[in-house]
This record gives structure tokens, C-alpha cells and sequence, in this order.
């Protein structure tokens, strides 16, 4: 089906008529496209998220391809990346192909897997690396997320044996030993509270010692879920060296502190834990200044029993697909360059998702985008997500930006605000 998005502005820019076609961006005008009234839109790509729980297999309750699909075309996303914290581990070329032909056949966005770094993400042996890179699902990102690779020996076979396709481990960053029984964020309200604190320097020692690690290997690394003030100054000494590593940041730890777990409602659980004012400060700033690569993320469904229960019980994690973008667009404003570099041109390429994160001015790119309404505000109702789960810590919050529409190579997987398929 060809489009036309008519007057529509593309990242801020002029309203123009943008037509597609066969799966591109048109450079000039198509007959009989079918029209989509874009005044007062904005054009960005379509978002990448290089940090998804999608629980399938395994945990179908919480979450599946499909349902996660949906969720992240309906918060303007094209691609994915599915974590490998799977039951049965991603760490096999079996289990990623399954996930990328569970993607495929949903056909709401393309899901790419990531491959665990160790068998059963037990942190004991390498998987089989090479195996899942060269298996249908042309896996390039390795993560045991949810897990440290805190072993520095496995984690140097690792950053070697990725080095050889250009792959990339993304690291977890929490040393295990300082984290024993962590509830939340070490600091004046864990005190408080009597909850078990996890420290920064938890965080940051990992990220010191990976980043030695990649300079000494000359390997690529990414750094999960960054929380800290301090990790971005380790990031930042890092990156003026010239070691190849890149980071993300969530929307939640944009946004929300650590005085949230007073109430002692588990959505505002989560790992890393939702850290200090000042911290949220010094992520916002690297996010500006590009010591923070990309905005992911880490979208974690949970079941109701595993979340609505005691704090110490309940799982960590919390949605993030579907309002991502209007989380983003409170923090940072309507700096459209910025977010999309963030949230779609950095990530395409940390990922090596070809076809993504291009330029919608240019004739011939594949038309993944996705149309936002910066006018619009909605009320974040957890029982009118598409998420198979409900546990957003925005719940009953007014935020800006809707998404309108979104993409897909061309097919609309978005229209009018709802799944188009
Ligand atoms: N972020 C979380 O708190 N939880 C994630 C795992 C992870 O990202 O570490 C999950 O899989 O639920
Ligand atoms: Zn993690
Ligand atoms: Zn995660």
C-alpha cells in the first residue's frame, strides 16, 4: 500500500507531503496513496529499543513476541531487541531462532535477539556465541542481562570472541558481592525505610573494570540500564580515551528517584534501582552531551502475583514500550534531533539493525517511522496498555506526546493511535 503523510514535519522541520511506497520514502508524488492527515505531527524514525523483555518462551503470562509487539508499535517502535533472560535461556541458535520467527510472524516490528554470554546465564561457561551469530537470527548483541558477567576472565573471552563479527557485549553492570540482598538504592531513604541498599559503586566498579576490559581487548561494549552520576564519569573518562563503548539509559531513571519506594509499592522496584535526585541530573545531562548513547528501555513485564505482593518479594522491572517516547519528550522537550538520535539512529547502529535510524528526507530510505502528536496528552491507564502485563510505574500520569501512527518498511503497524493489523 503507498501513503501519503500529508503535511507532515519531519523532526521539526517545514510541514511537507511525504509519500511511501513499495517500502521506501518516495521521492516524488504516488497515485492513489492512501492519505494520512499529518498536520501538526512529527515525522521521527521509528524508534529502536535495544533493551526489551519480551518472556517468550517461558513466561507467556507476563508477556509474548506478539504482545510486546504490539506494545512497542504502539509507542512508535520498528525494531527491537529481545533479551535473552528467556525459560529456556536465548543462549542458543534454537531458542534465538524462535524468538526471530515468533517476531516475524507477528509482523508488528522486527524483533532481533540477543544471545546470553553464559550457558543459562549461569555466568560458569560461554554459550555458543559463534553459533547464534550465524544462525538465521544474526544475532550481534550478547547480554546476560539480569545477571553480571562479573567473572573478568569470562568476560574478556567474551569482548575476544565478539570482537571477530563486530558483535558487542552488553553488560549488566552490578557486582554481585554488593549486591547481596538488595532491595533498593543504597543512600538516606534505604536508611529510612530498612531496606537493603544496593550501592552505586556496585554499578561503577563494573563499568571501570569492562571498560578496561574493551580498551585492553579493543572490543566493542555496551553498557546496560546506566544509573549513576558516578558511572557516567567513569563513561565519560572512557569514551575521551577512545574505547569503543557505548551506553543506555531508561526513561524510568530519567525521571523517577529513589523517595518512590517510601510507599512501598513494588512497581517502583527495579534493577538498577531508581537512584537520587542528582543522579537523574547527571543522566539527563549525558543523554545532551552523548556520554549517554541511547535512551532503552528495558521494558520488563511482570505477572501481577510476581509484582502486587510484598516489595521484598516482587520481582525488579517495569513496563517501558509504550511511553517511552511521551517520558522522553517530558524531560527533554520537543528537541527532535536529540530524541531521535537517541531513541532510534544510535541504537540502530549499536545494534547493527540496518534499514532503521535512517533519513526520512531521503528518497529511497526504508519507511520506518513513526508519527507523534506533541500536542496531545493521555492519562497512562495500566489496563489500556497492549502489554500482556501492568506494571507501569506511570499509572494515573498526564504525558505528553501520543503516538499516531507508526511503520513498518513501508505497512502501517500503528493507525489512529491503535495496532493497524
Ligand atoms: N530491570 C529489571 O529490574 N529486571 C529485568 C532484568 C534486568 O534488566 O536486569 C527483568 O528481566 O525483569
Ligand atoms: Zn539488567
Ligand atoms: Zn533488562
Amino acid at each position: 500500500m503507498a501513503y501519503l503523510l500529508k503535511g507532515v514535519s519531519i523532526l521539526g522541520a517545514a510541514p511537507v507531503d511525504l509519500y511511501i511506497e513499495k517500502g521506501v520514502i518516495s521521492g516524488k508524488p504516488v497515485d492513489g496513496a492512501t492519505v494520512v492527515d499529518a498536520t501538526g505531527l512529527i515525522a521521527l524514525p521509528g524508534l529502536v529499543d535495544v533493551h526489551t523483555h519480551l518472556r517468550e518462551p517461558g513466561r507467556e503470562d507476563a508477556e509474548t513476541v506478539e504482545t510486546g509487539s504490539r506494545a512497542a508499535a504502539l509507542g512508535g517502535y520498528t525494531a527491537v531487541c529481545a533479551m535473552a533472560n528467556t525459560s529456556p535461556v536465548a543462549d542458543t541458535a534454537g531458542v534465538v531462532e524462535q524468538v526471530w520467527r515468533l517476531g516475524r510472524e507477528a509482523g508488528l516490528v522486527d524483533v532481533q535477539p540477543i544471545g546470553a554470554v553464559t550457558v543459562g546465564l549461569a555466568g560458569k561457561q560461554m554459550a555458543e556465541l559463534g553459533a547464534m551469530a550465524t544462525s538465521a537470527a544474526n544475532v550481534r548483541i550478547f547480554s546476560d542481562d539480569g545477571f553480571c558477567v562479573a567473572d573478568p576472565k569470562l568476560m574478556r573471552r567474551a569482548l575476544e570472541y565478539v570482537k571477530a563479527f563486530d558483535g558487542v557485549i552488553a553488560q549488566h553492570a552490578e557486582e554481585p558481592r554488593l549486591t547481596e540482598g538488595a532491595q533498593m538504592h543504597e543512600g538516606e531513604v534505604s536508611t529510612r525505610l530498612g531496606l537493603t541498599g544496593w550501592p552505586a559503586v556496585a554499578e561503577e566498579a563494573i563499568i571501570a573494570r569492562d571498560v578496561l576490559l574493551a580498551e585492553h581487548v579493543g572490543s566493542r561494549l555496551h553498557v546496560c540500564h546506566v544509573s549513576t552520576a558516578g558511572s557516567v564519569e567513569v563513561l565519560r573518562q572512557a569514551k575521551a580515551r577512545g574505547v569503543r563503548v557505548t551506553a543506555e539509559v531508561t526513561p524510568h531513571h530519567l525521571l523517577l528517584t529513589d523517595e518512590l519506594a517510601a510507599g512501598y509499592d513494588p512497581v517502583f522496584k527495579v534493577n538498577p534501582p531508581l537512584r537520587t535526585a542528582s543522579d537523574v541530573a547527571a543522566l539527563r545531562q549525558a543523554v545532551l552531551d552523548g556520554v549517554i548513547d541511547v535512551v532503552a528501555t528495558d521494558h520488563a513485564p511482570h505477572a501481577v502475583q510476581d509484582k502486587e505482593c510484598e516489595w521484598s518479594y516482587a520481582r525488579p522491572g517495569m513496563l517501558g514500550l509504550e511511553t517511552a517516547l511521551p517520558i522522553v519528550l517530558s524531560v527533554f522537550g520537543p528537541q527532535w534531533d536529540l530524541i531521535a538520535d537517541r531513541m532510534s539512529i544510535a541504537p540502530a547502529r549499536i545494534a547493527g539493525l540496518d534499514g532503521h535510524g535512517g533519513d526520512l528526507t531521503q528518497a529511497g530510505t526504508p519507511a520506518n517511522l513513526t508519527l507523534v502528536d506533541p500536542a496531545a496528552s493521555w492519562v497512562v491507564d495500566p489496563a489500556g496498555l497492549a502489554s500482556r502485563s501492568r506494571n507501569t510505574p506511570y499509572a494515573g500520569m498526564t504525558l505528553p506526546g501520543r503516538i499516531v501512527a507508526t511503520f513498518l518498511r513501508g505497512e502501517a503497524t500503528v493507525l489512529d493511535g491503535k495496532v493497524a493489523k
